[in-house]
């Protein structure tokens, strides 16, 4: 069956309201091989959810992890005039040509785990409105992010990495953050490339300023999204809910993903349900995104780069994850006695 597509913000929200679930039969053969393989019970600790967690939506009591795919989008905003990096707006599209080119961290670390990679620059000469004034996109440029991610997903992938690059996008997620879930814009901006004190001020200024903007609109997250946004974040919403659409599982990178997947969870509750923290970065309000998206970090390496580095890293908890849960003998095979 082809994948259902939509052209319109409230064909999306109609496609967030029928999401599938996770195989019921799937979870229950999962978790009965589980207690009957060659090691305690619980002792393999987190890994033991997680390998169930990726059966139940892979659909097999044995899952693989074989094929997982990471998706770098990025896009260009404009409230990086407003001085809210410690770095200049060109260097989006430079970190483009370096991604395609091999030699940014996420390539190693795309290679290291045996993902695919694929980069979609999304109308970088075309930067969003600076949402302290306006909308950062209409309608149909939100629509046409969020199905540049929908439409990147490999439906053969059995994995799905997102992650994000364009300066100034710790500020957008900030407000996205902040609209969502309340707070001052102070709780939820930081550091992001590294700005210094008078830069952190300028990103909770900017922040306040576009939700006083938008005020009216904020109560539906796919309008957050629109009008706080920024492309490379759509489409890593998009992407998300195309990766739930086809029962594959996701790893949520740092901030900037964490703010894309928190517009799919207050749009449809149980919309991340097929998505696991990777990592908690070290942008100071990552802790409180996760804790208001009620998922635990599997690492906490104190990165702050974004790429879905964080996300990549994971992957290798996963692989083990289901390595051992696929791979493993149970008591009867391997001749063990039980306790
Ligand atoms: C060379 C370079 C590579 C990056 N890779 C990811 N980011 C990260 O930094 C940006 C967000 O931080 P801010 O909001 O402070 O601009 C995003 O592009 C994010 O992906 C990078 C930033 C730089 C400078
Ligand atoms: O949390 C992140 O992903 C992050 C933090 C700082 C800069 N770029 C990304």
């Amino acid at each position: 069956m082809p994948a259902p597509t939509f052209d319109s913000l409230s064909a999306f929200r109609a496609l967030l309201d029928a999401l599938p679930a996770p195989d019921a039969e799937a979870l229950k053969a999962a978790s009965a091989r589980n207690g009957m393989l060659t090691k305690p019970p619980g002792a393999l600790g987190r890994l033991e959810e997680l390998a169930i967690w990726v059966a139940g939506w892979q659909g097999r009591e044995k899952p693989v992890l074989e094929r997982p795919q990471v998706l770098i989008f990025a896009g260009n905003h404009g409230i990086a005039a407003r001085g809210v990096s410690a770095f200049p707006a060109e260097v989006t599209v430079q970190m483009v040509a370096n991604f395609r080119a091999g030699g940014a961290a996420i390539n190693q670390l795309a290679k290291c785990f045996g993902a695919t990679m694929a980069v979609h620059a999304l109308e970088l000469d075309r930067p969003t409105a600076d949402f302290t004034q306006q909308p950062a996109m209409s309608e149909a440029e939100a629509v046409a992010a969020l199905r540049t991610g929908w439409d990147a997903v490999d439906p053969a992938a059995d994995l799905v990495v997102v992650g994000e690059m364009g300066i100034a996008n710790t500020t957008a997620a900030a407000a996205i953050a902040a609209a969502l879930f309340g707070g001052a814009a102070e709780d939820w901006v930081g550091r992001g490339t590294g700005v210094d004190n008078h830069g952190l001020k300028r990103k909770a200024q900017v922040v306040t300023e576009g939700l006083a903007r938008h005020t009216g609109l904020l109560g539906d997250p796919l309008q957050v999204l629109r009008c706080l946004g920024g492309r490379e974040i759509a489409a890593m919403s998009g992407a998300m809910a195309r990766a739930r659409a086809e029962r594959i599982p996701v790893v949520l990178d740092g901030f900037i993903a964490c703010a894309a997947a928190a517009v799919l969870h207050r749009a449809a509750p149980g919309a991340l349900d097929h998505a696991v923290a990777g990592h908690q970065s070290a942008e100071g309000a990552h802790g409180r995104l996760l804790a208001a998206l009620g998922k635990e970090p599997l690492l906490a390496l104190g990165l702050r780069l974004g790429e879905g580095s964080g996300a990549a890293l994971a992957i290798g908890v996963l692989k083990g994850a289901v390595a051992c849960h696929s791979g493993m003998a149970t008591f009867a095979e391997a001749g063990v006695s039980e306790g």
